[in-house]
């Protein structure tokens, strides 16, 4: 993450605002779509209708309010246009995920949240996931920072993986070291499981998009994790195509023995 742009500025003409003004703003607008989300929540029923409204209303408030305090900024959303040309080349791109988790919200779970991340020039600076209906709230500037305490292999690592769509990679690591795997939906619910230490990584392949890591990625990367793809290069952010097949999540002990055994 940039620390230059937290650098105070005299020139109006110049000034943009800092990484740590960027990171509240994310925190404040996941916060309040959370709170747009609780309130649908309890005036519905469970069912589609529910998870429709919530992706369609949260985008709405979540993408307005971005464009009254950021009036320059492009913004890629789940729910929004997919075409890149109104994005392509945009010195600030936000990254959001309305409603991450959608059907478990539809449903009436916990396990969903709401993403907002901030791409500079290509680099992830800022971001922040609320999970309302679990009461947490963390952004990439705030969030403590987690201990990189060694991986302790013999006696085995817990791996956070997609309830629907466990990985393949899975079978790999338990055949190296003990596994204990413990399924979770939403990507923001499984990465703020690795920075409140309840497990020690969160794996996912087979399939996701920049909304969906975006904000996960900054926030543990402020947490001092390690987020990279599972060949082991950064993710990339701000690309035409969002498509972002898989990622690992973890301190960057237990980043090194996944990922020993996932390129050996
Ligand atoms: N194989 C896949 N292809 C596309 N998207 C995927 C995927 N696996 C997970 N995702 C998306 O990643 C997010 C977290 O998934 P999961 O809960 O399974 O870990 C979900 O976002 P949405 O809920 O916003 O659609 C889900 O749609
Ligand atoms: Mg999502």
């Amino acid at each position: 993450m940039s620390a230059a742009r937290d650098e105070p500025t005299s020139s109006a003409a110049t000034a943009e605002p800092t990484v740590a003004e960027d990171a509240a703003l994310a925190r404040e607008l996941a916060d309040a779509t959370g709170a747009i989300l609780l309130e649908l929540r309890d005036d519905t029923g469970p069912g589609r209708d529910r998870e429709y409204r919530g992706d369609a209303e949260a985008h709405e408030f979540l993408v307005g309010a971005l464009q009254r305090h950021r009036p320059d900024d492009a913004v890629l959303s789940e729910e929004g246009t997919q075409d890149p040309a109104p994005r392509r080349g945009a010195h600030r791109l936000w990254i959001v995920d309305p409603l991450d988790g959608s059907s478990g919200y539809g449903r009436g779970g916990d396990e969903w949240g709401v993403h907002v991340a901030l791409v500079v020039d290509g680099a992830l600076v800022a971001g922040a996931v609320a999970l309302p209906a679990r009461g947490e709230l963390a952004d990439s500037a705030t969030v403590a920072a987690v201990p990189d305490t060694p991986a302790d292999v013999e006696r085995g690592i817990s791996v956070t993986v997609s309830r629907s769509r466990p990985p393949v990679e899975l079978r790999r690591l338990a055949a190296a070291f003990p596994v204990r795997t413990v399924a979770r939906s939403a990507a923001g619910v499984k990465t703020l499981a690795v920075v409140d230490g309840e497990v020690d990584a969160y794996l996912h392949s087979g399939g996701q998009y920049e909304w969906d890591n975006a904000a996960p990625a900054a926030v543990a990367l402020g947490a001092g994790l390690r987020v990279t793809r599972l060949d082991g290069r950064p993710l990339p952010f701000g690309a035409d195509d969002p498509y972002s097949p898989d990622l690992l999540i973890a301190r960057p002990a237990v980043h090194d023995a996944i990922l020993d055994v996932l390129l050996a």
